[in-house]
């Protein structure tokens, strides 16, 4: 079955949809939800693919995929082969889950995400996740291309995220809107203590002995749906909300990660400036974002590696 099979007559190829309600006024978000039994089905036929049993998971930001090419003993798998998923439509993604060893430790990497921009809800953004823990994941790290909005951070600067802004929330979009699987976990999901205090000091010290803290800060991100990047108002909001980065992502992975008990850690590479003055012809665009995930890609690869082989699985 592919994902489109699983929506109700509203979406476009590969479980894109149009935004419209189903039957008897239930939001897309329920209708696109695979339930506990779907997921572990997806994860049951991914483990009988693969010898490896990961304990960690990771999601690769935009142009960040090199970090899932450092694998080990790789075994890959198109999501265009794997039952349910959606595609990545977006230029940095590959679009590939690859399971293998990195840090010494079994991993499976998800080389490119999905984004609700793309037309997917955020329930399909976040069935990997799900998949993931059925699979026996207990730790996640999701890293992501942002834009800076703290004035003293530089392009190429990385930020450990300590909060998040759900900013699709406060209009209603979330990915555990819907019937709740009591399988994954609450209805009423605490979010105070989303990104593991542990891993967030781990990373802060392996970024210290690696010379790193330099460019290494600790900060809130935000997300906004995309796929416009902001104005120059939007941004003077959000800083002033409390956020540091913006971006596209993440989020709806950690909430989706945090319900079913997962521990989550997050890390923003600022790879553009949020434009903040009227008088700036500078504008923010997505070349600029791949090239320096480019440049920064092999030390952010370093500083995951390093924490994975500190991780106690
Ligand atoms: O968050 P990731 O996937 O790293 O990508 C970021 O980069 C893209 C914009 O250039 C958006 O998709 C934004 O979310
Ligand atoms: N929303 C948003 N996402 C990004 N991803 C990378 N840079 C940016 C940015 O400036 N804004």
């Amino acid at each position: 079955m592919s994902a489109a099979t699983i929506i109700n007559g509203t979406n476009g190829t590969n479980g894109q949809v149009n935004g419209t309600n189903g039957k008897n006024g239930v939001s897309q978000s329920s209708q696109n939800m695979c339930s506990y039994e779907e997921c572990d089905k997806i994860a049951q036929h991914l483990l009988s693919k693969t010898r490896h049993r990961p304990k960690i998971g990771i999601i690769c930001g935009s142009g960040l995929g090199g970090l899932a090419e450092s694998v080990e003993n790789k075994e890959s798998f198109s999501y265009k082969e794997i039952p349910q998923f959606p595609v990545s439509t977006v230029p940095g993604h590959a679009g590939r889950l690859v399971f293998g060893k990195l840090g010494g430790k079994e991993v499976v990497a998800m080389q490119g995400r999905f984004h609700p921009y793309e037309g997917y809800p955020l329930s399909l953004c976040t069935l990997p996740v799900r998949v993931m823990k059925l699979m026996g994941v207990e730790t996640l790290i999701v890293t992501n291309a942002a834009g800076g909005l703290n004035e003293s951070y530089e392009v190429g600067d990385v930020m450990v995220i300590k909060d998040h802004i759900n900013m699709p929330g406060f209009s209603g979009n979330n990915p555990l809107i819907g019937e709740n699987e009591d399988k994954f976990g609450p209805r009423f999901p605490a979010m105070s203590s989303g990104y593991d205090r542990n891993l967030r000091k781990m990373a802060l010290e392996i970024g210290k002995e690696l010379k790193f803290d330099n460019f290494m800060h600790e900060g809130v991100y935000v997300m906004l749906g995309g796929p416009c990047f902001e104005t120059i108002a939007e941004c003077k909001l959000l800083r002033i909300c409390g956020a540091d980065v913006t971006g596209m992502s993440t989020v709806h992975e950690v909430i989706m990660a945090r319900h079913c008990g997962m521990r989550a850690f997050g890390m923003s590479l600022v790879t553009n400036k949020c434009v903040m003055d009227y008088d700036e012809d500078r504008k923010a665009n997505h070349e600029e974002v791949l090239e320096t995930s480019k440049r920064r890609g092999e030390d952010m690869q370093k500083l995951v590696t390093k924490m994975i082989e500190r991780i106690e699985v």
